[in-house]
């Protein structure tokens, strides 16, 4: 029997599209999602209003004609960031949000934050406007063990940050644990979280056990099965402050399978069939819209699309490629390990 479930059409709170070929390969695979907040880790960062202008342009000569996804631009926070140009970038139109990255956690991470103190102007003149932060939330310090990284994070930047700019709208940015979860519970409006798919389905046993697999190495790494669990019953909640960010982070394959790999999941082309099934396991698919397609829009003050999408459950699984071509590089999808019996239909 064919079941049928429509969907306001979904938005992705956290995409990363990166240029050139790597774009033009991977932007028309977002292209269905309404809105999509786009990371600003390129080499050399998006740090200006004027860069993020001239990436949204890229960006848009990136997709088909008509696709829907309208990208929202942020900046990349760092210790030189002038608060003038971030307000006025935001009151032109040109971005949505601004990203901290603590210095080097995470891919292109270099020219992120090293001294809170010296952003404190730019995060004042952001709450008073009303610009959220999203925020990678994980610290850097080698003595912190990597699956600790995000609760450390948590007690030491993340509190004291907020309670001193209790009106700054914060994103916890793909949250992986139980602690990520119940900080964001902790908040009022002001606090938002996104989930990705690929933590919805994977814990670090699907890393590391019986062989090390690059494709499923991201960051912040997957965590112990208890926090995946966590994270499972937050997305399926339907609670407004935890929504959809894919962090669908496409990297050649050739920079995955390396003696030291990058990290990143490539999950945009798969997401709405992974999460269908997900939220099908969970005797929730009733909450599948609100995590997709209404708290995000809400968080950030926007209406939810008007348009829908369907998804069909069929008894043959959609078929994806395993790879996608960018001319001289492949990139690999991500793979759920089980067949996705959910269809997205054509519009
Ligand atoms: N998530 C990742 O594993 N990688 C992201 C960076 C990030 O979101 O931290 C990337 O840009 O490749
Ligand atoms: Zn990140
Ligand atoms: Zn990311």
């Amino acid at each position: 029997m064919t079941e049928s479930i429509t969907l306001r059409r979904p938005d992705d709170w956290h995409l990363h599209l990166r240029d050139g070929a790597m774009l033009s390969a991977v932007a028309p695979l977002s292209a269905g999602f309404g809105r999509a907040i786009i990371m600003p880790n390129l080499v050399p960062p998006v740090v200006t209003g004027q860069q993020a202008a001239a990436y949204r342009d890229r960006i848009l000569a990136a997709l088909p004609e008509g696709a829907p996804l309208q990208p929202q631009m942020t900046l990349y926070l760092t210790d030189g960031t002038d608060p003038a140009d971030v307000v006025a970038a935001h009151r032109d139109g040109i971005i949505r949000a601004v990203k901290l990255y603590p210095a080097g956690a995470t891919t292109n991470s270099a020219s992120g934050v090293t001294d809170f103190d010296r952003v404190r102007p730019v995060l004042d003149a952001m709450a008073e406007a009303g610009i959220p932060l999203c925020v990678h939330g994980e610290v850097t310090d080698s003595e912190v063990d990597i699956f600790d990284r995000e609760a450390v994070f948590i007690d030491r930047i993340l509190d004291p940050l907020r309670r001193a700019t209790p009106d700054l709208r914060v994103v916890m940015e793909h949250i992986t644990t139980a602690d990520g979860v119940a900080y964001a519970r902790s908040g009022g409006e002001n606090l938002g979280a996104t989930i990705t798919t690929h933590h919805l389905v994977i814990n670090r046993n699907a890393i590391l056990a019986g062989g090390i697999r690059p494709h499923y190495y991201c960051l912040p790494v997957a965590k112990r099965e208890s926090h995946r669990l966590a994270l499972r019953e937050a997305a399926t909640s339907g609670e407004a402050r935890f929504f959809l960010g894919t962090d669908s982070a496409p990297h050649p394959d050739s920079a995955k399978l390396q003696p030291c790999g990058c990290a990143g999941c490539f999950t945009a082309p798969n997401t709405m069939s992974i999460l269908a099934h997900v939220f099908e396991q969970e005797g929730k698919l009733d909450k599948l819209e609100a995590f997709t397609s209404l708290n995000g829009a809400a968080f950030y003050g926007m209406a939810p699309n008007e348009d829908r999408i369907r998804l069909t459950r069929r008894d043959q699984p959609a078929s994806y490629p395993e790879t996608v071509s960018t001319g001289d590089e492949t990139v690999t999808l991500f793979d759920a390990g089980f067949p996705l019996y959910w269809h997205l239909e054509d519009a």
